[in-house]
């Protein structure tokens, strides 16, 4: 007979099986095909779209996104105080949905630690920085306590331990916050919008600290911001739009031909479960692309040209002035105007196919060795 804990256990497999595997769903945080809907007043914002994120443990990544793209939606979910409407969210190999009270108590107090843009938020503003970081300590009730001034000093502002946040400057405070978030020794760090306050000298201070408590002590680190910027101090950062992971850019150093360092910027799109992928803002403008592209199978990759019709289709549009055709001739009109010098040339080069065919077009290829 088939008892309870039987269809659990065949309701896991085959969530991880539609999840494409226990290796997507392995990494030290994990959001997959995450859905968070807002009702309000019979209106419905589907603030994400089926997110799909996977962290390593020990890495330090950005999550960029502009202002409605569903950065503190999801850092609500990670962070335990929302729950998503649907999906999977994974936290150091807690499951985020449906936590008890106790448990969510545990998560926020001992497995993460945030950073917030907001000073007011990070610290009580009669306590020194010492006893700001020790106040974690304290509740937690902790045996083995980090020292203070350690964590201090591990992030620039062990001179500082004395005095109070209005004695600090924004970046010096940002530093001590980063301090309090590792008080109780957290497996993640979530910074939410730590530089916003900043300039850019000390926004690179505190960047820094987070980069030197992710090297000595290992901790998982997320920073989210719109600061597109932010991706040049990390090794990787993810866009998000409209509530998807759309885009990633990895930065890592070779050793060139002369002996220096270079540091590399690769962008990287998101490919789902279901192959979609969202072509990066730049790359749809530089191209004029719009609403349909055309796609081209080679060996190791995929390339992504503007649209265009097939030559027998032009007498279908100019019949029927109204049909999907007339409108990819409208697109490759303007694709022609700004882009394309020798459309004619391209249709010569290419029996079978019309209209423009930018130099630049393998620019916007998929490189599947790459991935
Ligand atoms: N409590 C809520 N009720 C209704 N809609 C919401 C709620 N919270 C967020 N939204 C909507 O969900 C979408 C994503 O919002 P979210 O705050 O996550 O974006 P964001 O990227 O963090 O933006 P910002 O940088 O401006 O904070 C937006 O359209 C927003 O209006």
């Amino acid at each position: 007979m088939t008892d309870l804990a039987d269809l659990e256990r065949r309701a896991a497999e085959r969530a991880v099986a539609r999840a494409g595997g226990q290796d997507r769903l392995s990494g030290h945080i994990v959001c997959d095909g995450l859905v968070r809907i807002f009702r309000t007043e019979g209106t419905e914002v589907m603030a994400l779209q089926g997110l799909d994120l996977v962290v390593d443990r020990g890495e330090l990544l950005a999550v960029v996104g502009a202002s409605g793209s569903g950065k503190s939606t999801m850092l609500n979910i990670l962070s335990g105080l929302d729950e998503p409407t649907a999906g999977i969210a994974k936290v150091a190999g807690y499951d985020l949905l449906g936590m008890t009270p106790k448990k969510r108590l545990e998560y926020r107090r001992r497995i993460v630690g945030f950073v917030w843009q907001q000073t007011a938020r990070n610290l009580l503003p009669y306590l020194t920085a010492r006893e700001n970081v020790e106040l974690p300590m304290r509740l937690a009730g902790g045996r083995r306590r980090r020292k203070a001034a350690e964590l201090l000093e591990m992030v620039g502002v062990g001179d500082r331990a004395d005095r109070r946040p209005a004695e600090m400057s924004g970046g010096e405070q940002q530093r001590c916050a980063v301090a309090v978030a590792l008080a109780n020794d957290p497996e993640v760090i979530f910074a939410d919008e730590p530089t916003g306050e900043l300039d850019e000298a000390t926004a690179d201070e505190v960047f820094g600290a987070l980069r030197a408590v992710n090297a000595e002590l290992g901790v998982t680190v997320v920073v989210v911001t719109h600061d597109r910027n932010v991706a040049g101090q990390v090794r990787r950062a993810v866009a998000i739009r409209d509530g998807k992971t759309a885009s990633e850019v990895r930065r890592s150093a070779r050793l060139a031909a002369d002996g220096t360092q270079q540091h590399v910027s690769e962008e990287y799109a998101v490919l789902d479960r279901a192959g979609r992928l969202q072509l990066p803002a730049a790359f749809v403008e530089a191209l004029s692309l719009r609403d349909r592209v055309r796609l081209d199978l080679e060996t190791d990759r995929v390339e992504v040209r503007p649209g265009t019709i097939p030559p027998s289709a032009t007498g279908t549009a100019e019949a029927n002035p109204g049909s999907a055709w007339s409108e990819t001739l409208s697109a490759t009109d303007t694709i022609e105007a700004g882009s394309a010098p020798s459309a004619t040339d391209a249709v010569e080069g290419r029996p079978g196919f019309a209209a423009s065919e930018p130099p630049s077009a393998t620019d916007t290829s998929v490189s599947g060795e790459d991935r």
